[in-house]
């Protein structure tokens, strides 16, 4: 690379820094996905919320061999604000950097998110390696996570009981957190309606919550029979077994 002069070679130092930040971007995901598995969040929040490595130590499972690593692994967490990083003051000879909660791994805490783990597994990110091949073929199927897997995504649901639990947990958690806000910040939407049908809406997180907030409205979930087959019972929701690109059943609101 030839750096003719100094404006031109600072332009070309931005640039790589900003290449590699993107090439690198993964880094964040896969670090934010170790601290999940790890529940170093948990372990954090059991030191009340702020820990030294060797206070997180105590109440993580790590092989001794990977213990001088995991200072790199909060190094990035507390990049990307998952945690915060205090560095000793220069007087405290020895000391420990202190690593504290902040909002991102407040929501961590006690596997809260389980829609972390699900977008983060294998199976969902390895079509992403794909995408540039997928958009080279005219595929009968649009949909990139059939070209790797062989089948769609809810095909897979149905055959693996493990994924299965996995999405409907995280796609349940994600909807049972959004709904909370959502029924607080905007209570106005649900006045007026005596019916809502949320279509494609898994387990029922969404619709229990609606219905367990507002009682005047009739709540129901259509879905796929192997979803339906594992909703809850006695929850003031109707589950309705169905394909939406069939039919949809009347309401006055549809999620
Ligand atoms: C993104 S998820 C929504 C999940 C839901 N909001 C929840 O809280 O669990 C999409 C849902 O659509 C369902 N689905 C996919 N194809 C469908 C179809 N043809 N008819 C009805 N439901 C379908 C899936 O089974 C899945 O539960």
């Amino acid at each position: 690379m030839e750096l003719t002069n100094n404006s031109t070679d600072r332009g070309l130092l931005d640039a790589q820094l900003e290449l590699w930040h993107n090439t690198f971007a993964f880094m964040k995901s896969m670090a934010l996905k170790s601290a999940v598995d790890l529940h170093i969040a948990d372990a954090i929040h059991l030191h009340g919320g702020a820990a030294t490595l060797p206070q997180i130590l105590t109440k993580v499972d790590l092989h001794p061999s990977k213990i001088p690593s995991l200072h790199r692994l909060m190094r990035v967490l507390a990049t990307t604000n998952v945690f915060s990083m205090q560095h000793p003051s220069p007087s405290a000879d020895g000391s420990e950097p202190v690593y504290a909660l902040t909002p991102v791994s407040r929501l961590l805490l006690g596997s809260q998110t389980p829609l972390t783990a699900m977008v983060l597994d294998p199976i969902i990110v390895s079509p992403f390696f794909e995408l540039g091949t997928w958009f080279q073929h005219e595929l009968p199927d649009p949909c990139i996570f059939k070209q790797t897997h062989g089948r769609p995504i809810w095909e897979m649901t149905k055959q693996d009981a493990t994924f299965d639990a996995l999405v409907n947990d995280g796609l349940a958690s994600d909807s049972q957190f959004i709904m909370d806000v959502a029924i607080k910040q905007c209570a106005e939407v649900f006045q007026g309606i005596s019916s809502l049908i949320d279509v494609g809406g898994g387990i029922g997180a969404a619709a229990q919550a609606i219905s367990k907030a507002f009682p005047h409205v009739k709540c129901s979930v259509l879905d796929l029979e192997h979803i339906i087959a594992k909703a809850p019972a006695d929850t003031g929701v109707q589950f309705i077994t169905g394909d939406m690109f069939e039919s949809i059943p009347p309401a006055n609101a549809v999620l």
